[in-house]
């Protein structure tokens, strides 16, 4: 499954919206991204959101505050960026320095301008059916789904894993579209058995390679949401949570990392946003980021 060019897709979709609005009502979607410390890794991702957030006519500003900033400073800006009419969209750049109570600066900004759906609010919304803010990472795996097999109705999806970003907002999505959905963890007995029963296979463990090939079930569609760096001949490599060599010969479909779900991510922050700034404005919001809920 490609997720590189289905991104290019939605992305598409996303830049039309925003030039309509910007034509028919003079407001392009804002979207605020807030990096505290120097984790070089976010700095990739913070500077890809940040191109492509541009590149699709919205407006974008990137705050980035050193490591030992007190709390009270980043609640402070998002204090800030609540009140800002011209932010539509506000992301704080996950992991925080230890310092920090990250639910606490979750919870500081306004539900509305939560675009990583992480708030309770957001969460409370989606786990009752309600509309609401939706993940990046699990609404863009669903969109995948749903290209590649339509109607998912009485499907089996085991999703491996249960964080609060990925797997448990991943399993609700999944149970809006009525699959059969089971949460495993790494306390999960037989976890291999759970697997082989999975029409739909959502990996999202942080430990690169765990789900093996011959834990697939035939002709299953396999969601690797793995981005586990690994050192291969001396050159960094980026890999996913499934043996992907194994995998590839049973899955019916799979995704790549790279080139699979991460681009979705960005592209869902994006929609995301244009979905907030309509919201904010009370003006009819675009459905082709649409889920069950
Ligand atoms: N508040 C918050 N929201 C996030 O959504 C969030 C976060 N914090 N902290 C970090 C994670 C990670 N994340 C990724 C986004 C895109 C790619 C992505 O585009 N990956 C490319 C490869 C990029 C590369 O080469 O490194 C791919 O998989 O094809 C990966 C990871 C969003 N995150």
């Amino acid at each position: 499954m490609d997720g590189k060019s289905f991104s290019a897709v939605l992305r598409g979709r996303v830049s039309a919206a925003v030039g309509r609005l910007v034509a028919e009502r003079g407001v392009a979607p804002g979207l605020a991204v807030v990096l505290v410390g120097e984790d070089p890794a976010s700095q990739v991702y913070v500077r890809n959101k940040g191109i492509q957030t541009r590149d699709a006519g919205m407006n974008s500003w990137e705050h980035r505050l050193p490591a030992e900033t007190p709390q009270q400073d980043l609640l402070a800006l998002i204090g800030r960026l609540n009140a800002d009419p011209a932010v539509h969209g506000i992301l704080v750049q996950l992991p925080l320095p230890g310092h920090m109570d990250a639910g606490a600066v979750i919870d500081a900004i306004d539900p509305a301008k939560d675009v990583d759906g992480f708030h309770v609010l957001n969460v409370g919304r989606l786990g009752t059916g309600q509309k609401a803010m939706v993940p990046c990472t699990p609404l863009g795996c669903l969109l995948l789904l749903k290209e590649q097999l339509g109607d998912l109705s009485g499907l089996d999806a085991v999703v491996v894993g249960r964080s609060n970003i990925v797997g448990k907002p991943m399993a609700q999505l999944l149970l809006a579209e009525n699959c059969t959905v089971t949460v495993a963890h790494s306390r999960t007995r037989d976890l291999a058995e759970h697997c082989r029963r999975a029409d739909i296979l959502v990996a999202a463990v942080g430990r690169a390679g765990m789900i093996r090939g011959d834990w697939i079930k035939p002709g299953a569609t396999v969601i690797d949401v793995g981005i586990n760096r690994i050192e291969e001949e001396g050159r960094a490599r980026l890999v996913g949570d499934v043996d992907f060599e194994g995998a590839v010969q049973v899955a019916g479909a799979i995704t790549p990392v790279p080139g699979g779900v991460g681009p979705m991510t960005i592209a869902c922050l994006l929609a995301n946003t244009l979905t907030a700034c309509c919201r904010a404005q009370g003006w009819p919001e675009p459905d082709f980021a649409k889920t069950g809920g």
